[in-house]
């Protein structure tokens, strides 16, 4: 596949970053009233999407308080009919799942424009850490990592790969997503007043840059009556590294138009995607 190749016309996004609270009918109707109102001011929208956890509390001892088969669940079940309703590929955030394995996962499930599903991504990387003084979470309580990579298959586009938020912090998803031939990666993610500052933007951009791929990262709002406080910024970062549009902390819609001869451009001038030395790099798989 040549590279004018990989994104077929502008992609038009929209990222709709936006708070969720205990009620989770709130959540769902919050979700569906700025997908509205994103329609609303940008009509030739062709893909939306969500943060992680959009429908339940960022929280450890709520996960499995709001987790839901997919797709037989309500929020999956909802996405649909609002990706069918406004005729737009909706990357449905995340929701707390609840596998046939009894076992608890971060889920994230795409949709077409006709409400069906094209891509159910568990997160595959835990967020656990500790830093003293700053933050400490640890996903793996009540969590499980998923296990499989997905390529999202937009109709008319091409492929991006997928990731959700920890995700990010390794390189080996987007690699391998870039090797498989998308032209971008999405992120929803959501990270907080500590380790936002340090990391987001550099996180985004290095995925970016190093595979020379669209990024996008959707993060929920901030909401300090909250324990976990969300950096908010979310962004949609070119080939180049160059962020297109970004939100500040409070609830906001993110429009970004993902152009492909930016791709072609970039590829074309520092040709990186044609130097690798695979050749070299033997026993870097392990
Ligand atoms: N929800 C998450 O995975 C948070 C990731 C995060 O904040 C980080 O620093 O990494």
């Amino acid at each position: 596949m040549t590279d004018s190749e990989l994104l077929k016309k502008p992609l038009k996004v929209v990222l709709l970053q936006i708070k969720a609270g205990f009620d989770k009918t709130k959540n769902l109707q919050n979700a569906a009233s700025f997908l509205e109102k994103a329609m609303n001011q940008y009509p030739d929208a062709d893909l939306a999407v969500l943060p992680e956890c959009f429908n339940s509390p960022y929280s450890v001892s709520e996960f499995a308080n709001y987790a839901e088969n997919i797709p037989n669940g309500e929020s999956t079940q909802f996405l649909s009919s609002l990706a069918k309703k406004h005729e737009v590929m909706l990357v449905g955030g995340t929701i707390p799942e609840l596998g046939d394995d009894s076992k608890i996962y971060n889920t994230s499930v795409t949709f077409n424009r006709e409400g069906e599903i094209i891509g159910k991504f568990r997160k595959i990387h835990l967020f656990d850490i500790d830093i003293p003084g700053g933050i400490t979470f640890k996903e793996s309580i009540t969590l499980t990592g998923g296990d499989e990579l997905i390529t999202l298959n937009l109709p008319g586009f091409g492929s991006m790969g997928e990731g959700i938020c920890y995700d990010a912090r390794f390189p080996e998803l987007a690699a391998i997503s870039a090797r498989k031939g998308c032209f971008g990666m999405v992120y929803p993610g959501a990270f907080n007043t500590v380790t936002g500052p340090l990391h987001w933007h550099l996180l985004a951009k290095a995925r970016a840059v190093d595979n020379q791929m669209f990024v996008i990262f959707c993060s929920p709002s901030r909401d300090t009556d909250f324990s976990y406080h969300a950096y908010g910024h979310s962004l949609v970062v070119d080939p180049n590294g160059k962020i297109l549009a970004e939100a500040q902390e409070g609830d906001e819609i993110v429009y970004a138009e993902l152009d492909p001869e930016v791709l072609v451009r970039t590829r074309a001038s520092i040709p990186v995607t044609t130097q690798r030395r695979f050749d070299v790099y033997t026993d870097v798989a392990k």
